[in-house]
């Protein structure tokens, strides 16, 4: 389905055509801009409020700024499809995601206007700095850098490592604080509370309005004035601000909150800022889904929504013929309240993923025992290792893309002291349409070289049961089981908690002449493969393995011993992980055999569908079966 845009939309195929309109035509914009916005992704899919929030933010910033020589740095990007389709994107918008099309986030390789590939948050600030001393260095004063970051972003740590430098580098920065009271669930945490009552405050508000009017009257009469502007405002903030402001008092000028719907008014105070040289810092008020009712009203759920009927808002769920299985996250959410009743020791950790990982459900149950700790996953982690050192045991849940921020705390505050700490690592493996930035590739490597760490996978939901019971016994040390974004395999999934014993696998069948390795969920592609190829005469064997680290030793010396060609499978970087780690093991003891290892290997996957990148990868279960039937000699499947 073709899908039009309105007419001045039509007519805008770069920020130019934007600049060249007149201002009382840039409420028209921002009106087809948040339709066209709706229209697409109702019928594509992606991210949906975080940008229809910033319609009109996103159109004054391009109509006041000379991008893409001014520098805008979007903060996560899942809030950037209004820049997309104003900065030329707007007739391939709809491959948005798909494999093929467009990213779902800025990606300087896709465009002159984005400044900065991103995808994980709070990065925005300590970039645009960067941008901005370098134009200082360059001598290009006039040049404006602008980061954008939405408050659940501002609560990274990042966020305030950058403030830290950006308050004394003496750049030109503009940080454009978007706060619409929401990450994906409601943001939380103290500098959430500390933004509300700066918003709230009658006083702060009544002073910053009359500093706005002085400043707005006397900025246009050039430099002189604007030193007697600038002069005047510190005087008067300083002098009659009881309040301090903790902008401020990090050499940051602060101004707002403002109204981040009214694009007349976000223009001019732009116009303003753009001549008031050095860090500052713009807090603007947005609703999350602004002009989408539902979106507005259950913000959560309309963070990415999926398709939906954009006139009843109805949100399209395929009614299955049969039960199905239900995904790993809400695996991981029951059976930790289920452990967590059991034993009271058992506490639950998240950095800003309650809905995505289903923590929320402990979060319900057991306030007092599941946090959300806002978008902090150097902190999720060592907060952890501190519960740990007192006894409890953390389920620290974290998506494996996203704890490649804490690795150092996985190392040093954790595995070091070998403190009780479970990693959940959910959406291990290809993330699917979020694509690089998101793909959970590398945990498998960075986890299992690290002492005192186990390394697990599920084939199933039984098995990440009891994986997680497992992990919660009495002094197993570091524990990290990572599963992957969506269903796993079994309808009937509450099953019997039962330990496991730490590094066994599980054979599933025995074989001739190949073995199939395989590491997680992956393994269910090869019960299917095995089922076809026995119709063909082929019967590898195939086991679970479970464990990378520890290996079971004793299965494999049983399957090298037994089969010399050897397929291994994994969901994870092929450098350094699991077929790696058989590698190893073949190697240091002596069996010589040909292993065929299928993962991801050494290069960027951009996104797409899982089952389409893990076929790009080569180990999707058509290419899991060639290779068995490469190794044994019989025709491939094409
Ligand atoms: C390091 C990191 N952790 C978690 C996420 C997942 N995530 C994406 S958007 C988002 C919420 C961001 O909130 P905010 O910055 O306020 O933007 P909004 O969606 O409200 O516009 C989260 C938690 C991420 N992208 N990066
Ligand atoms: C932008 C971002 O980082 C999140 O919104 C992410 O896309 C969530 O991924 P899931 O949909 O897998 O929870
Ligand atoms: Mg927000």
């Amino acid at each position: 389905m073709i899908i039009k845009p309105g007419e001045l939309l039509t007519s805008i195929n770069s920020p130019a055509d934007l600049r060249n309109l007149k201002p009382d035509q840039l409420l028209q914009v921002t009106q087809e801009l948040r339709q066209y916005i709706i229209d697409v992704v109702s019928i594509h899919g992606g991210h949906f409020g975080a940008s229809l929030g910033v319609v009109e933010l996103t159109t004054a910033l391009h109509y006041v700024f000379n991008t893409p020589y001014d520098q805008l740095v979007w903060d996560v990007g899942h809030q950037a499809y209004g820049h997309k389709i104003l900065t030329g994107r707007r007739d391939v918008f709809h491959t948005n995601r798909k494999y093929g099309g467009i990213s779902g986030f800025p990606k300087r390789k896709e465009s002159e206007y984005d400044t900065f590939g991103v995808g994980h948050s709070s990065t925005s600030i300590s970039a645009a700095l960067g941008m901005a001393v370098a134009s200082k260095y360059k001598g290009e004063d006039k040049r404006q850098h602008i980061a954008v970051i939405g408050d659940g972003a501002m609560t990274g740590g990042m966020a305030f490592e950058a403030l830290n430098h950006g308050g004394v580098a003496n750049a030109n920065l503009l940080v454009v604080l978007n706060d619409n009271c929401m990450s994906i669930d409601p943001n939380v945490g103290a500098l959430k509370e500390y933004l509300t009552d700066i918003t709230t405050s009658r006083t702060y508000n009544k002073v910053r309005d009359e500093v706005w009017k002085i400043l707005g009257k006397i900025s246009k009469f050039g430099p002189d004035a604007r030193t007697i502007v600038s002069k005047i405002e510190s005087g008067v903030k300083a002098a009659i601000l009881k309040q301090s402001n903790l902008f401020e008092g990090l050499n940051f000028r602060y101004f707002g909150p403002i109204d981040g719907h009214d694009i007349n008014h976000l223009v001019s105070v732009m116009e303003d800022l753009k001549h008031i040289p050095g860090p500052k810092i713009l807090h603007v008020l947005t609703t999350k889904g602004k002009g989408f009712a539902l979106a507005e009203k259950d913000q959560t759920k309309w963070h990415a929504p999926g398709l939906f009927d954009k006139i009843t808002g109805e949100i399209y769920k395929t009614v299955p013929e049969k039960p199905q299985p239900p995904k790993y996250q809400d695996v991981f959410g029951h059976t930790m309240v289920e452990l967590a009743e059991q034993n009271e020791k058992i506490m639950g950790v998240t950095p800003a993923m309650p809905s995505g990982c289903s923590l929320n459900i402990m979060m319900k149950a057991m306030p007092d025992r599941a946090f959300d700790v806002g978008i902090a996953e150097q902190h999720a982690v060592t907060f952890s290792a501190g519960l740990a050192t007192q006894g409890m045991v953390p389920f620290c849940n974290i998506y494996s893309t996203f704890m490649q921020r804490a690795y150092d705390q996985v190392l040093h505050d954790v595995c070091l002291q070998n403190l009780n700490v479970v990693f959940c690592l959910d959406r291990a493996g290809f993330a699917g349409a979020d694509g690089p930035t998101h793909h959970g590739a590398y945990d498998i490597a960075y986890m299992r070289c690290i002492p005192n760490m186990v390394v697990a996978a599920p084939m199933n939901e039984q098995e990440l049961r009891n994986m997680m019971y497992t992990a919660s016994q009495e002094d197993m040390g570091p524990f990290t089981i990572r599963y992957p974004r969506g269903e796993g395999v079994m309808p009937q999934w509450r099953t019997p908690l039962e330990l496991q014993q730490v590094g066994k696998g599980r054979t599933i069948q025995e074989g001739e002449e190949v073995a199939i390795l395989t590491f997680g969920h992956v393994g269910n592609y090869a019960v299917d493969i095995c089922q076809k190829l026995a119709l063909d005469g082929i019967t590898p064997g195939h086991y679970d393995m479970r464990y990378t680290k520890p290996l079971d030793a004793e299965l494999l010396h049983h399957i090298f011993s037994k089969y010399d060609k050897v397929v291994t499978v994994e969901d994870g970087c092929l450098q350094g992980g699991f077929g790696s780690a058989v590698l190893e093991f073949m190697v240091d003891n002596g069996y010589t055999c040909q292993v065929k290892r299928l993962g991801i290997p050494d290069a960027i996957f951009e996104h797409g569908s899982q089952l389409e990148l893990q076929h790009e990868a080569g180990f999707a279960p058509i290419d899991i079966e060639n290779a068995v039937r490469e190794l044994v000699g019989v025709p491939v499947k094409v």
